[in-house]
């Protein structure tokens, strides 16, 4: 079962666990395997150090991803169950994705076939609808936010980037550029549809093992998305060329939409999503 529930609401501190080995190193911190001592529960602990927060000013960044994910509950999104802090750190309880980083299997595989690629465009497209119906943006869907659970289905993963849509973007843009919408790169106000292009580029990448805007500099890469400077190699599959063609325009609202996504043909018939067996949610940790 879920992390047992003591009394109304818990208060959890570092002792309630054993940290296992690390998981990985981030900028701000690092993320932990680590065992509930009662309930023997696996969880991945998220240490974050308050110091480097403060000099990046990012506190309010991870008070509003707390704030998000812990309303979030959904099979293809990390389940984040609860936080707690010491002096100096911050502790994010969440989901451990048995199967690591979808960026790393990539890495591992150079690219991934059409059933693989077509299964994990159905769960990150119904992920996104869930989002999107509680107007959260995820605004930073890339391969590196990417989880692998126990049977292979895609986790969506780190919303520290997310926000409340409509939303104009106040902090600088930092780490891939591959994954930038046109409005994002203009600095325009933007909305759902943002997440919607980042689809598109996620499937162009699986299939083919680049990103379709990669270029040798950051300013050739926004010059080729502005331009939408589509180029398919030869054997992209015509189904995976219609789909991609469709999600990767210029204006946000001619994007198809996420449903149109989930029941495109190719997606239709290349996916072969299985749904976890739904079990009442425990209460785990009364987030
Ligand atoms: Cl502060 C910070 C620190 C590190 C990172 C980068 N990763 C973010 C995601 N992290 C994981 C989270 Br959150 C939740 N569940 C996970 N599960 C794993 C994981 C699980 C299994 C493996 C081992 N591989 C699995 C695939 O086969 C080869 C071996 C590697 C990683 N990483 C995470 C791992 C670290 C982001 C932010």
């Amino acid at each position: 079962g879920g992390l047992e529930l003591k009394g109304t609401l818990k208060m959890w501190c570092l002792d309630d666990f054993q940290i296992g080995r690390p998981l990985g190193k981030g900028r701000f911190g690092a993320v932990y395997l680590a065992r509930e001592q009662k309930s023997h529960f696996i969880l991945a602990l998220k240490v974050l150090f308050k110091s480097a927060l403060e000099k990046a000013q990012l506190e309010h960044q991870l008070r509003r991803e707390i704030e998000i994910l812990s309303h979030l509950r959904h099979p293809n999104i990390l389940r984040f169950y609860n936080y707690f802090h010491d002096r100096t750190r911050v502790f994010l309880m969440l989901e451990y994705a048995p199967r690591g980083e979808l960026y790393k299997e990539l890495q591992r595989c150079k690219c991934f076939d059409e059933t693989r690629t077509a299964t994990y465009m159905e769960e990150i497209s119904d992920a996104l609808i869930y989002c999107h119906a509680q107007r959260v943006i995820h605004r930073d869907i890339k391969p590196e936010n990417l989880l692998l659970g126990l049977r292979g289905e895609l986790k969506l993963a780190d919303f520290g980037w997310s926000v409340h849509a409509p939303s104009l973007r106040r902090t600088t843009l930092c780490g891939t550029t591959d994954y930038l919408a046109p409005e994002m790169i203009d600095g325009r106000p933007h909305d759902e549809n943002v997440d919607v292009w980042c689809v598109g580029v996620l499937c162009y990448e699986c299939l083919v093992g680049s990103a379709p805007f990669d270029a040798p500099t950051r300013l050739e890469t926004f010059r080729r998305i502005k331009e939408v400077r589509l180029v398919f190699p030869v054997w992209v599959p015509d189904g995976a060329k219609d789909l991609i063609s469709k999600i990767l325009n210029h204006t946000p609202s001619l994007r198809l939409p996420l449903k149109e996504i989930m029941e495109h043909p190719w997606v239709k018939c290349k996916s072969r999503r299985i749904l976890p067996p739904v079990h009442k949610d425990v209460n785990a940790c009364g987030v």
